[in-house]
């Protein structure tokens, strides 16, 4: 399983997705400021993986903090900011220093080593649950799949966006393991390109078949009667169901209904905000115009062109068949059923 981040001694070390798929390089966290730099430069990405990563930041600044309980306070709280501020679309990294925060909130009568250690030991517990609920994902997400399976996925909601198994990647992976999965069509994902850097890169360091395609080939793909699916994966589900996901999604939705093939969402529960009512309320990171008018710092436009760059798009529930979660597929409608669910 790949290694996509982990606390050693008193760094953050993540696997440097920038540097993928021709090298596969660590880079050395050891301030959080450092983290934050690492989250917005995509260094590391991906709705869980971004949560885990901001958790194992925060718990590091503590474990190096050498002043009193009392000063401990107020600086909690400015790292929290500080991480919370890099990307503002997938809830994980929300959820995940909310639940950072309950934890130290709930220590404070504690010593300062036990505070450290609890912090410490709730962002490997995070880590850990990460990994289980990605396979009962692929597992529940697996049964939906028929014999010999084409799928097409956009981004990389894989190991590269978790702590090592993956959302819609985690149902291929379980499925391709029942001999369920024929091929991956994988959209390059413009652009970042994390499906051609990324997607392709991982799926062949599993041995599963997978075809990289343009995003705008999709549709001819799908014309063509060769996919029988398509999943991708979400960093933010609202209560009724509407998906935020990586910039093309939503393309990628209508092109399927269009086709009659069913759209999957993979996400845990984690993923859904049940604070927000439709995707019209889901706030969408729009990035540096550079990453449109650039391929690898080389311009492939007047380099004063003007961009817009949204990092992700919202997919109305009507064109989504089914959320896999770890619980269970979530069927329309999802206001109702993903209530059901969550408070199972
Ligand atoms: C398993 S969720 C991964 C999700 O995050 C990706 O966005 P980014 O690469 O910008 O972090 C994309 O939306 C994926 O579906």
């Amino acid at each position: 399983m790949i290694r996509t981040v982990y606390l050693e001694k008193d760094e953050v070390v993540i696997l440097d997705q920038t540097r993928l798929p021709l090298e596969v390089a660590y880079a050395r966290l050891d301030t959080p400021e450092k983290v934050a730099q690492a989250i917005k430069l995509l260094m590391v990405r991906g709705a869980p993986l971004i949560g885990v990563t901001a958790a194992f930041g925060l718990a590091m600044a503590v474990d190096k903090f050498t002043g009193s309980k009392e000063e401990l306070v107020p600086y909690f709280k400015k790292v929290k900011e500080l991480l919370a501020s890099t990307r503002p679309t997938a809830v994980n990294l929300f959820w995940a220093l909310n639940r950072m925060e309950e934890v130290f909130n709930s220590s404070l009568d504690e010593d300062l080593k036990q505070i450290k250690d609890k912090l410490k030991q709730t962002a490997e517990e995070m880590y850990a649950e990460d990994i289980k609920i990605n396979q009962a994902i692929g597992e529940n997400g697996s049964k939906l799949l028929l014999r010999d399976s084409r799928i097409m996925t956009i981004c990389n909601a894989g190991a590269l966006a978790t702590c090592g198994f993956g959302t819609a990647l985690g149902v291929i992976r379980a499925g391709f393991a029942e001999n369920k999965v024929r091929k991956v069509w994988a959209c390059e994902t413009r652009p970042v390109l994390q499906g051609s850097r990324l997607t392709v890169w991982e799926l062949m360091q599993d041995g599963i078949p997978v075809t990289l395609i343009t995003d705008n080939m999709a549709g001819y793909v799908m014309s063509r009667g060769e996919v029988d699916a398509v999943i991708v994966g979400a960093d933010r589900i609202a209560a009724n169901g509407d998906t935020a996901n990586k910039i093309g999604t939503y393309s990628l939705a209508v092109l399927a209904r269009h086709h009659n093939i069913p759209f999957y969402v993979a996400a845990p529960l984690s993923t859904i905000d049940f604070s927000i009512e439709s995707g019209r309320q889901i706030p969408i990171e729009e990035r540096d115009k550079d990453e449109v008018r650039k391929i690898r710092d080389v311009y492939i436009t007047v380099p004063e062109a003007d961009v817009f760059n949204p990092a992700f798009d919202v997919t109305p529930a009507e064109l989504i068949n089914g959320i896999i979660t770890e619980k269970g597929i979530i069927s329309p409608p999802y206001k109702e059923n993903l209530k059901i669910l969550k408070g199972k």
